[in-house]
């Protein structure tokens, strides 16, 4: 269904292109995607964009997801591609192919998404991906983990979030209302569509949309609150992982038992090295995290978590992989194994586990607990050649990524990011593009 309010079309929008783009510092001549559906708010990112990329040199490319979900849907991507090529912008659609789940369809096409979107600016050399969040899916979204009652996530989605290492997914429209947007899309004459799941009371947003009224400027201050609470908790786990953190031997890690007097930034500072250990995408569960945090402290133990390998040895806490779950990959080059390492080229064969195979190699590891320093080596990365024999991988071979900010992570935590980074030996991230962040810290 195409909309447009007639009583709207004449009152002109008071956006302003080069005041929303400004701060995220995109660099001249940079080729970017600006993932469009068709709905009001990023056909409104689309146009924001092509005005402001005229002094800016910038190459516009626009990609439209066609989930396959809704009857419509591939004809709503030829209108989006009507819309770029009346702008002179390549299009190009991107379906999401292959079996759809039964439930969390809605999080499984989000995942979906964001994947081939990811492949897609790999693809043409993108580093940046533009969405329409607006500020009313901001509120929304606060508002939906406030009714959960658990104090989490209410700093709301970061203005910038770092894929796989590399891409910024970029959310220009997160202050701006999705009214505005709407009465910049009619003075400009430019219709859009209305997804029916924007209604659908099966999905919490649109329930939490319906439900009773609720005070969006307390939503606001609550959610500006977090956010200046999770930056200077990403600050301060910065610290402790730059001090008091090490990778002493491959794939083992340490954590001194002074973070203990640092409270939730010494919790923090160890989540996120249970990730990285683990090879997970998010953060291991707040509370058994904390449990285990709580244990660690009293005194020896050892225990799992999120994939990794835990144990408190006298003053220091040691975590690695957990081997079991470990899958193995083609060998093609750019390939992840395990979550946790990027495979620089590509090889014939299998990339595994080491698995018992592995033999400390470094003197400076008879220093350290030789259990843990087979079990880490364990985890590491082999070559299981055509002919079925296991090869100890050499490290040029892999580059290490940094797990959890690969993909949720975010501006809020780039000092953090950028210390486990450090502790990795991975690449440093690229610093946000978001500048308007500094102003937040103040
Ligand atoms: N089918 C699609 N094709 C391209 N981009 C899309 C598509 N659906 C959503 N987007 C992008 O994502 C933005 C947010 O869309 P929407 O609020 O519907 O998604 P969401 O499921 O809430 O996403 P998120 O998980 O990122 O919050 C849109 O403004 C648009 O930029």
């Amino acid at each position: 269904m195409l909309t447009r309010s007639p009583a709207d079309t004449l009152k002109r929008g008071r956006l302003d292109p080069d005041a929303l783009i400004e701060p995220f510092d995109i660099p001249s001549g940079a080729n970017l995607i600006a993932a469009v559906s068709g709905g009001s708010d990023s056909l409104a990112l689309l146009d924001l964009l092509h005005a402001a990329s005229r002094k800016r040199n910038w190459r516009i490319h626009v990609a439209t997801v066609d989930h396959g979900l809704r009857s419509e849907s591939a004809t709503e991507a030829q209108t989006v591609g009507e819309r770029a090529a009346w702008l002179g912008l390549p299009h190009r659609v991107l379906r999401w192919e292959g079996p759809k789940p039964s439930t969390g369809i809605q999080a499984a096409a989000r995942a979906a998404r964001y994947q081939l979107l990811k492949n897609h600016a790999d693809e043409i050399g993108s580093d940046f991906i533009l969405t329409g969040h607006t500020q009313d899916d901001q509120i929304e979204t606060v508002r939906m983990r406030e009714v959960r009652g658990n104090g989490r996530g209410l700093a709301g989605m970061a203005p910038a979030t770092l894929l796989d290492g590399r891409v910024w997914l970029l959310r220009p429209l997160l202050e701006t209302g999705r009214h505005d947007l709407r009465l910049w899309l009619n003075a400009r004459q430019i219709d859009w569509i209305d997804d029916p799941s924007n209604s659908d009371p099966r999905f919490e947003r649109v329930r939490v949309r319906k439900a009773q009224e609720y005070d969006k400027g307390h939503i606001l201050r609550l959610r500006a609150q977090a956010e200046k609470k999770r930056i200077a908790l990403g600050i301060a786990a910065a610290q402790i992982v730059r001090n008091l953190a090490a990778q002493p031997s491959p794939g083992l890690l340490s954590l001194a038992a002074e973070a203990f007097a640092f409270g939730d930034a010494g919790l923090y500072a160890f989540r996120a090295l249970i990730a990285c250990a683990g090879g997970q995408e998010h953060l291991p569960d707040p509370s058994r995290s904390d449990a285990l945090w709580r244990k660690l402290e009293a005194g020896p133990i050892r225990a799992s978590l999120g994939g990794a390998v835990i144990e408190r040895r006298k003053a220091m806490i040691w975590l690695h992989r957990e081997t079991r779950h470990i899958a193995g990959i083609a060998a093609h080059r750019d390939k992840v194994f395990d979550g946790r390492f990027r495979l620089k080229s590509s090889l014939p064969g299998t990339i595994v586990a080491n698995g018992a195979a592995a033999r400390p190699t470094s003197s400076r590891a008879n220093e350290l607990p030789p259990r843990l320093v087979s079990g880490a080596m364990a985890a590491q990365p082999a070559l299981r050649g055509e002919s079925g024999r296991l090869v100890r991988l050499d490290e040029e071979r892999f580059e290490p990524l940094v797990p959890p900010f690969a993909r949720i992570l975010l501006a809020f935590d780039t000092s953090l990011a950028q210390a486990l980074a450090g502790l990795f030996g991975a690449r440093k991230f690229p610093s946000p593009p978001y500048a308007g962040r500094k102003d937040r810290l103040a």
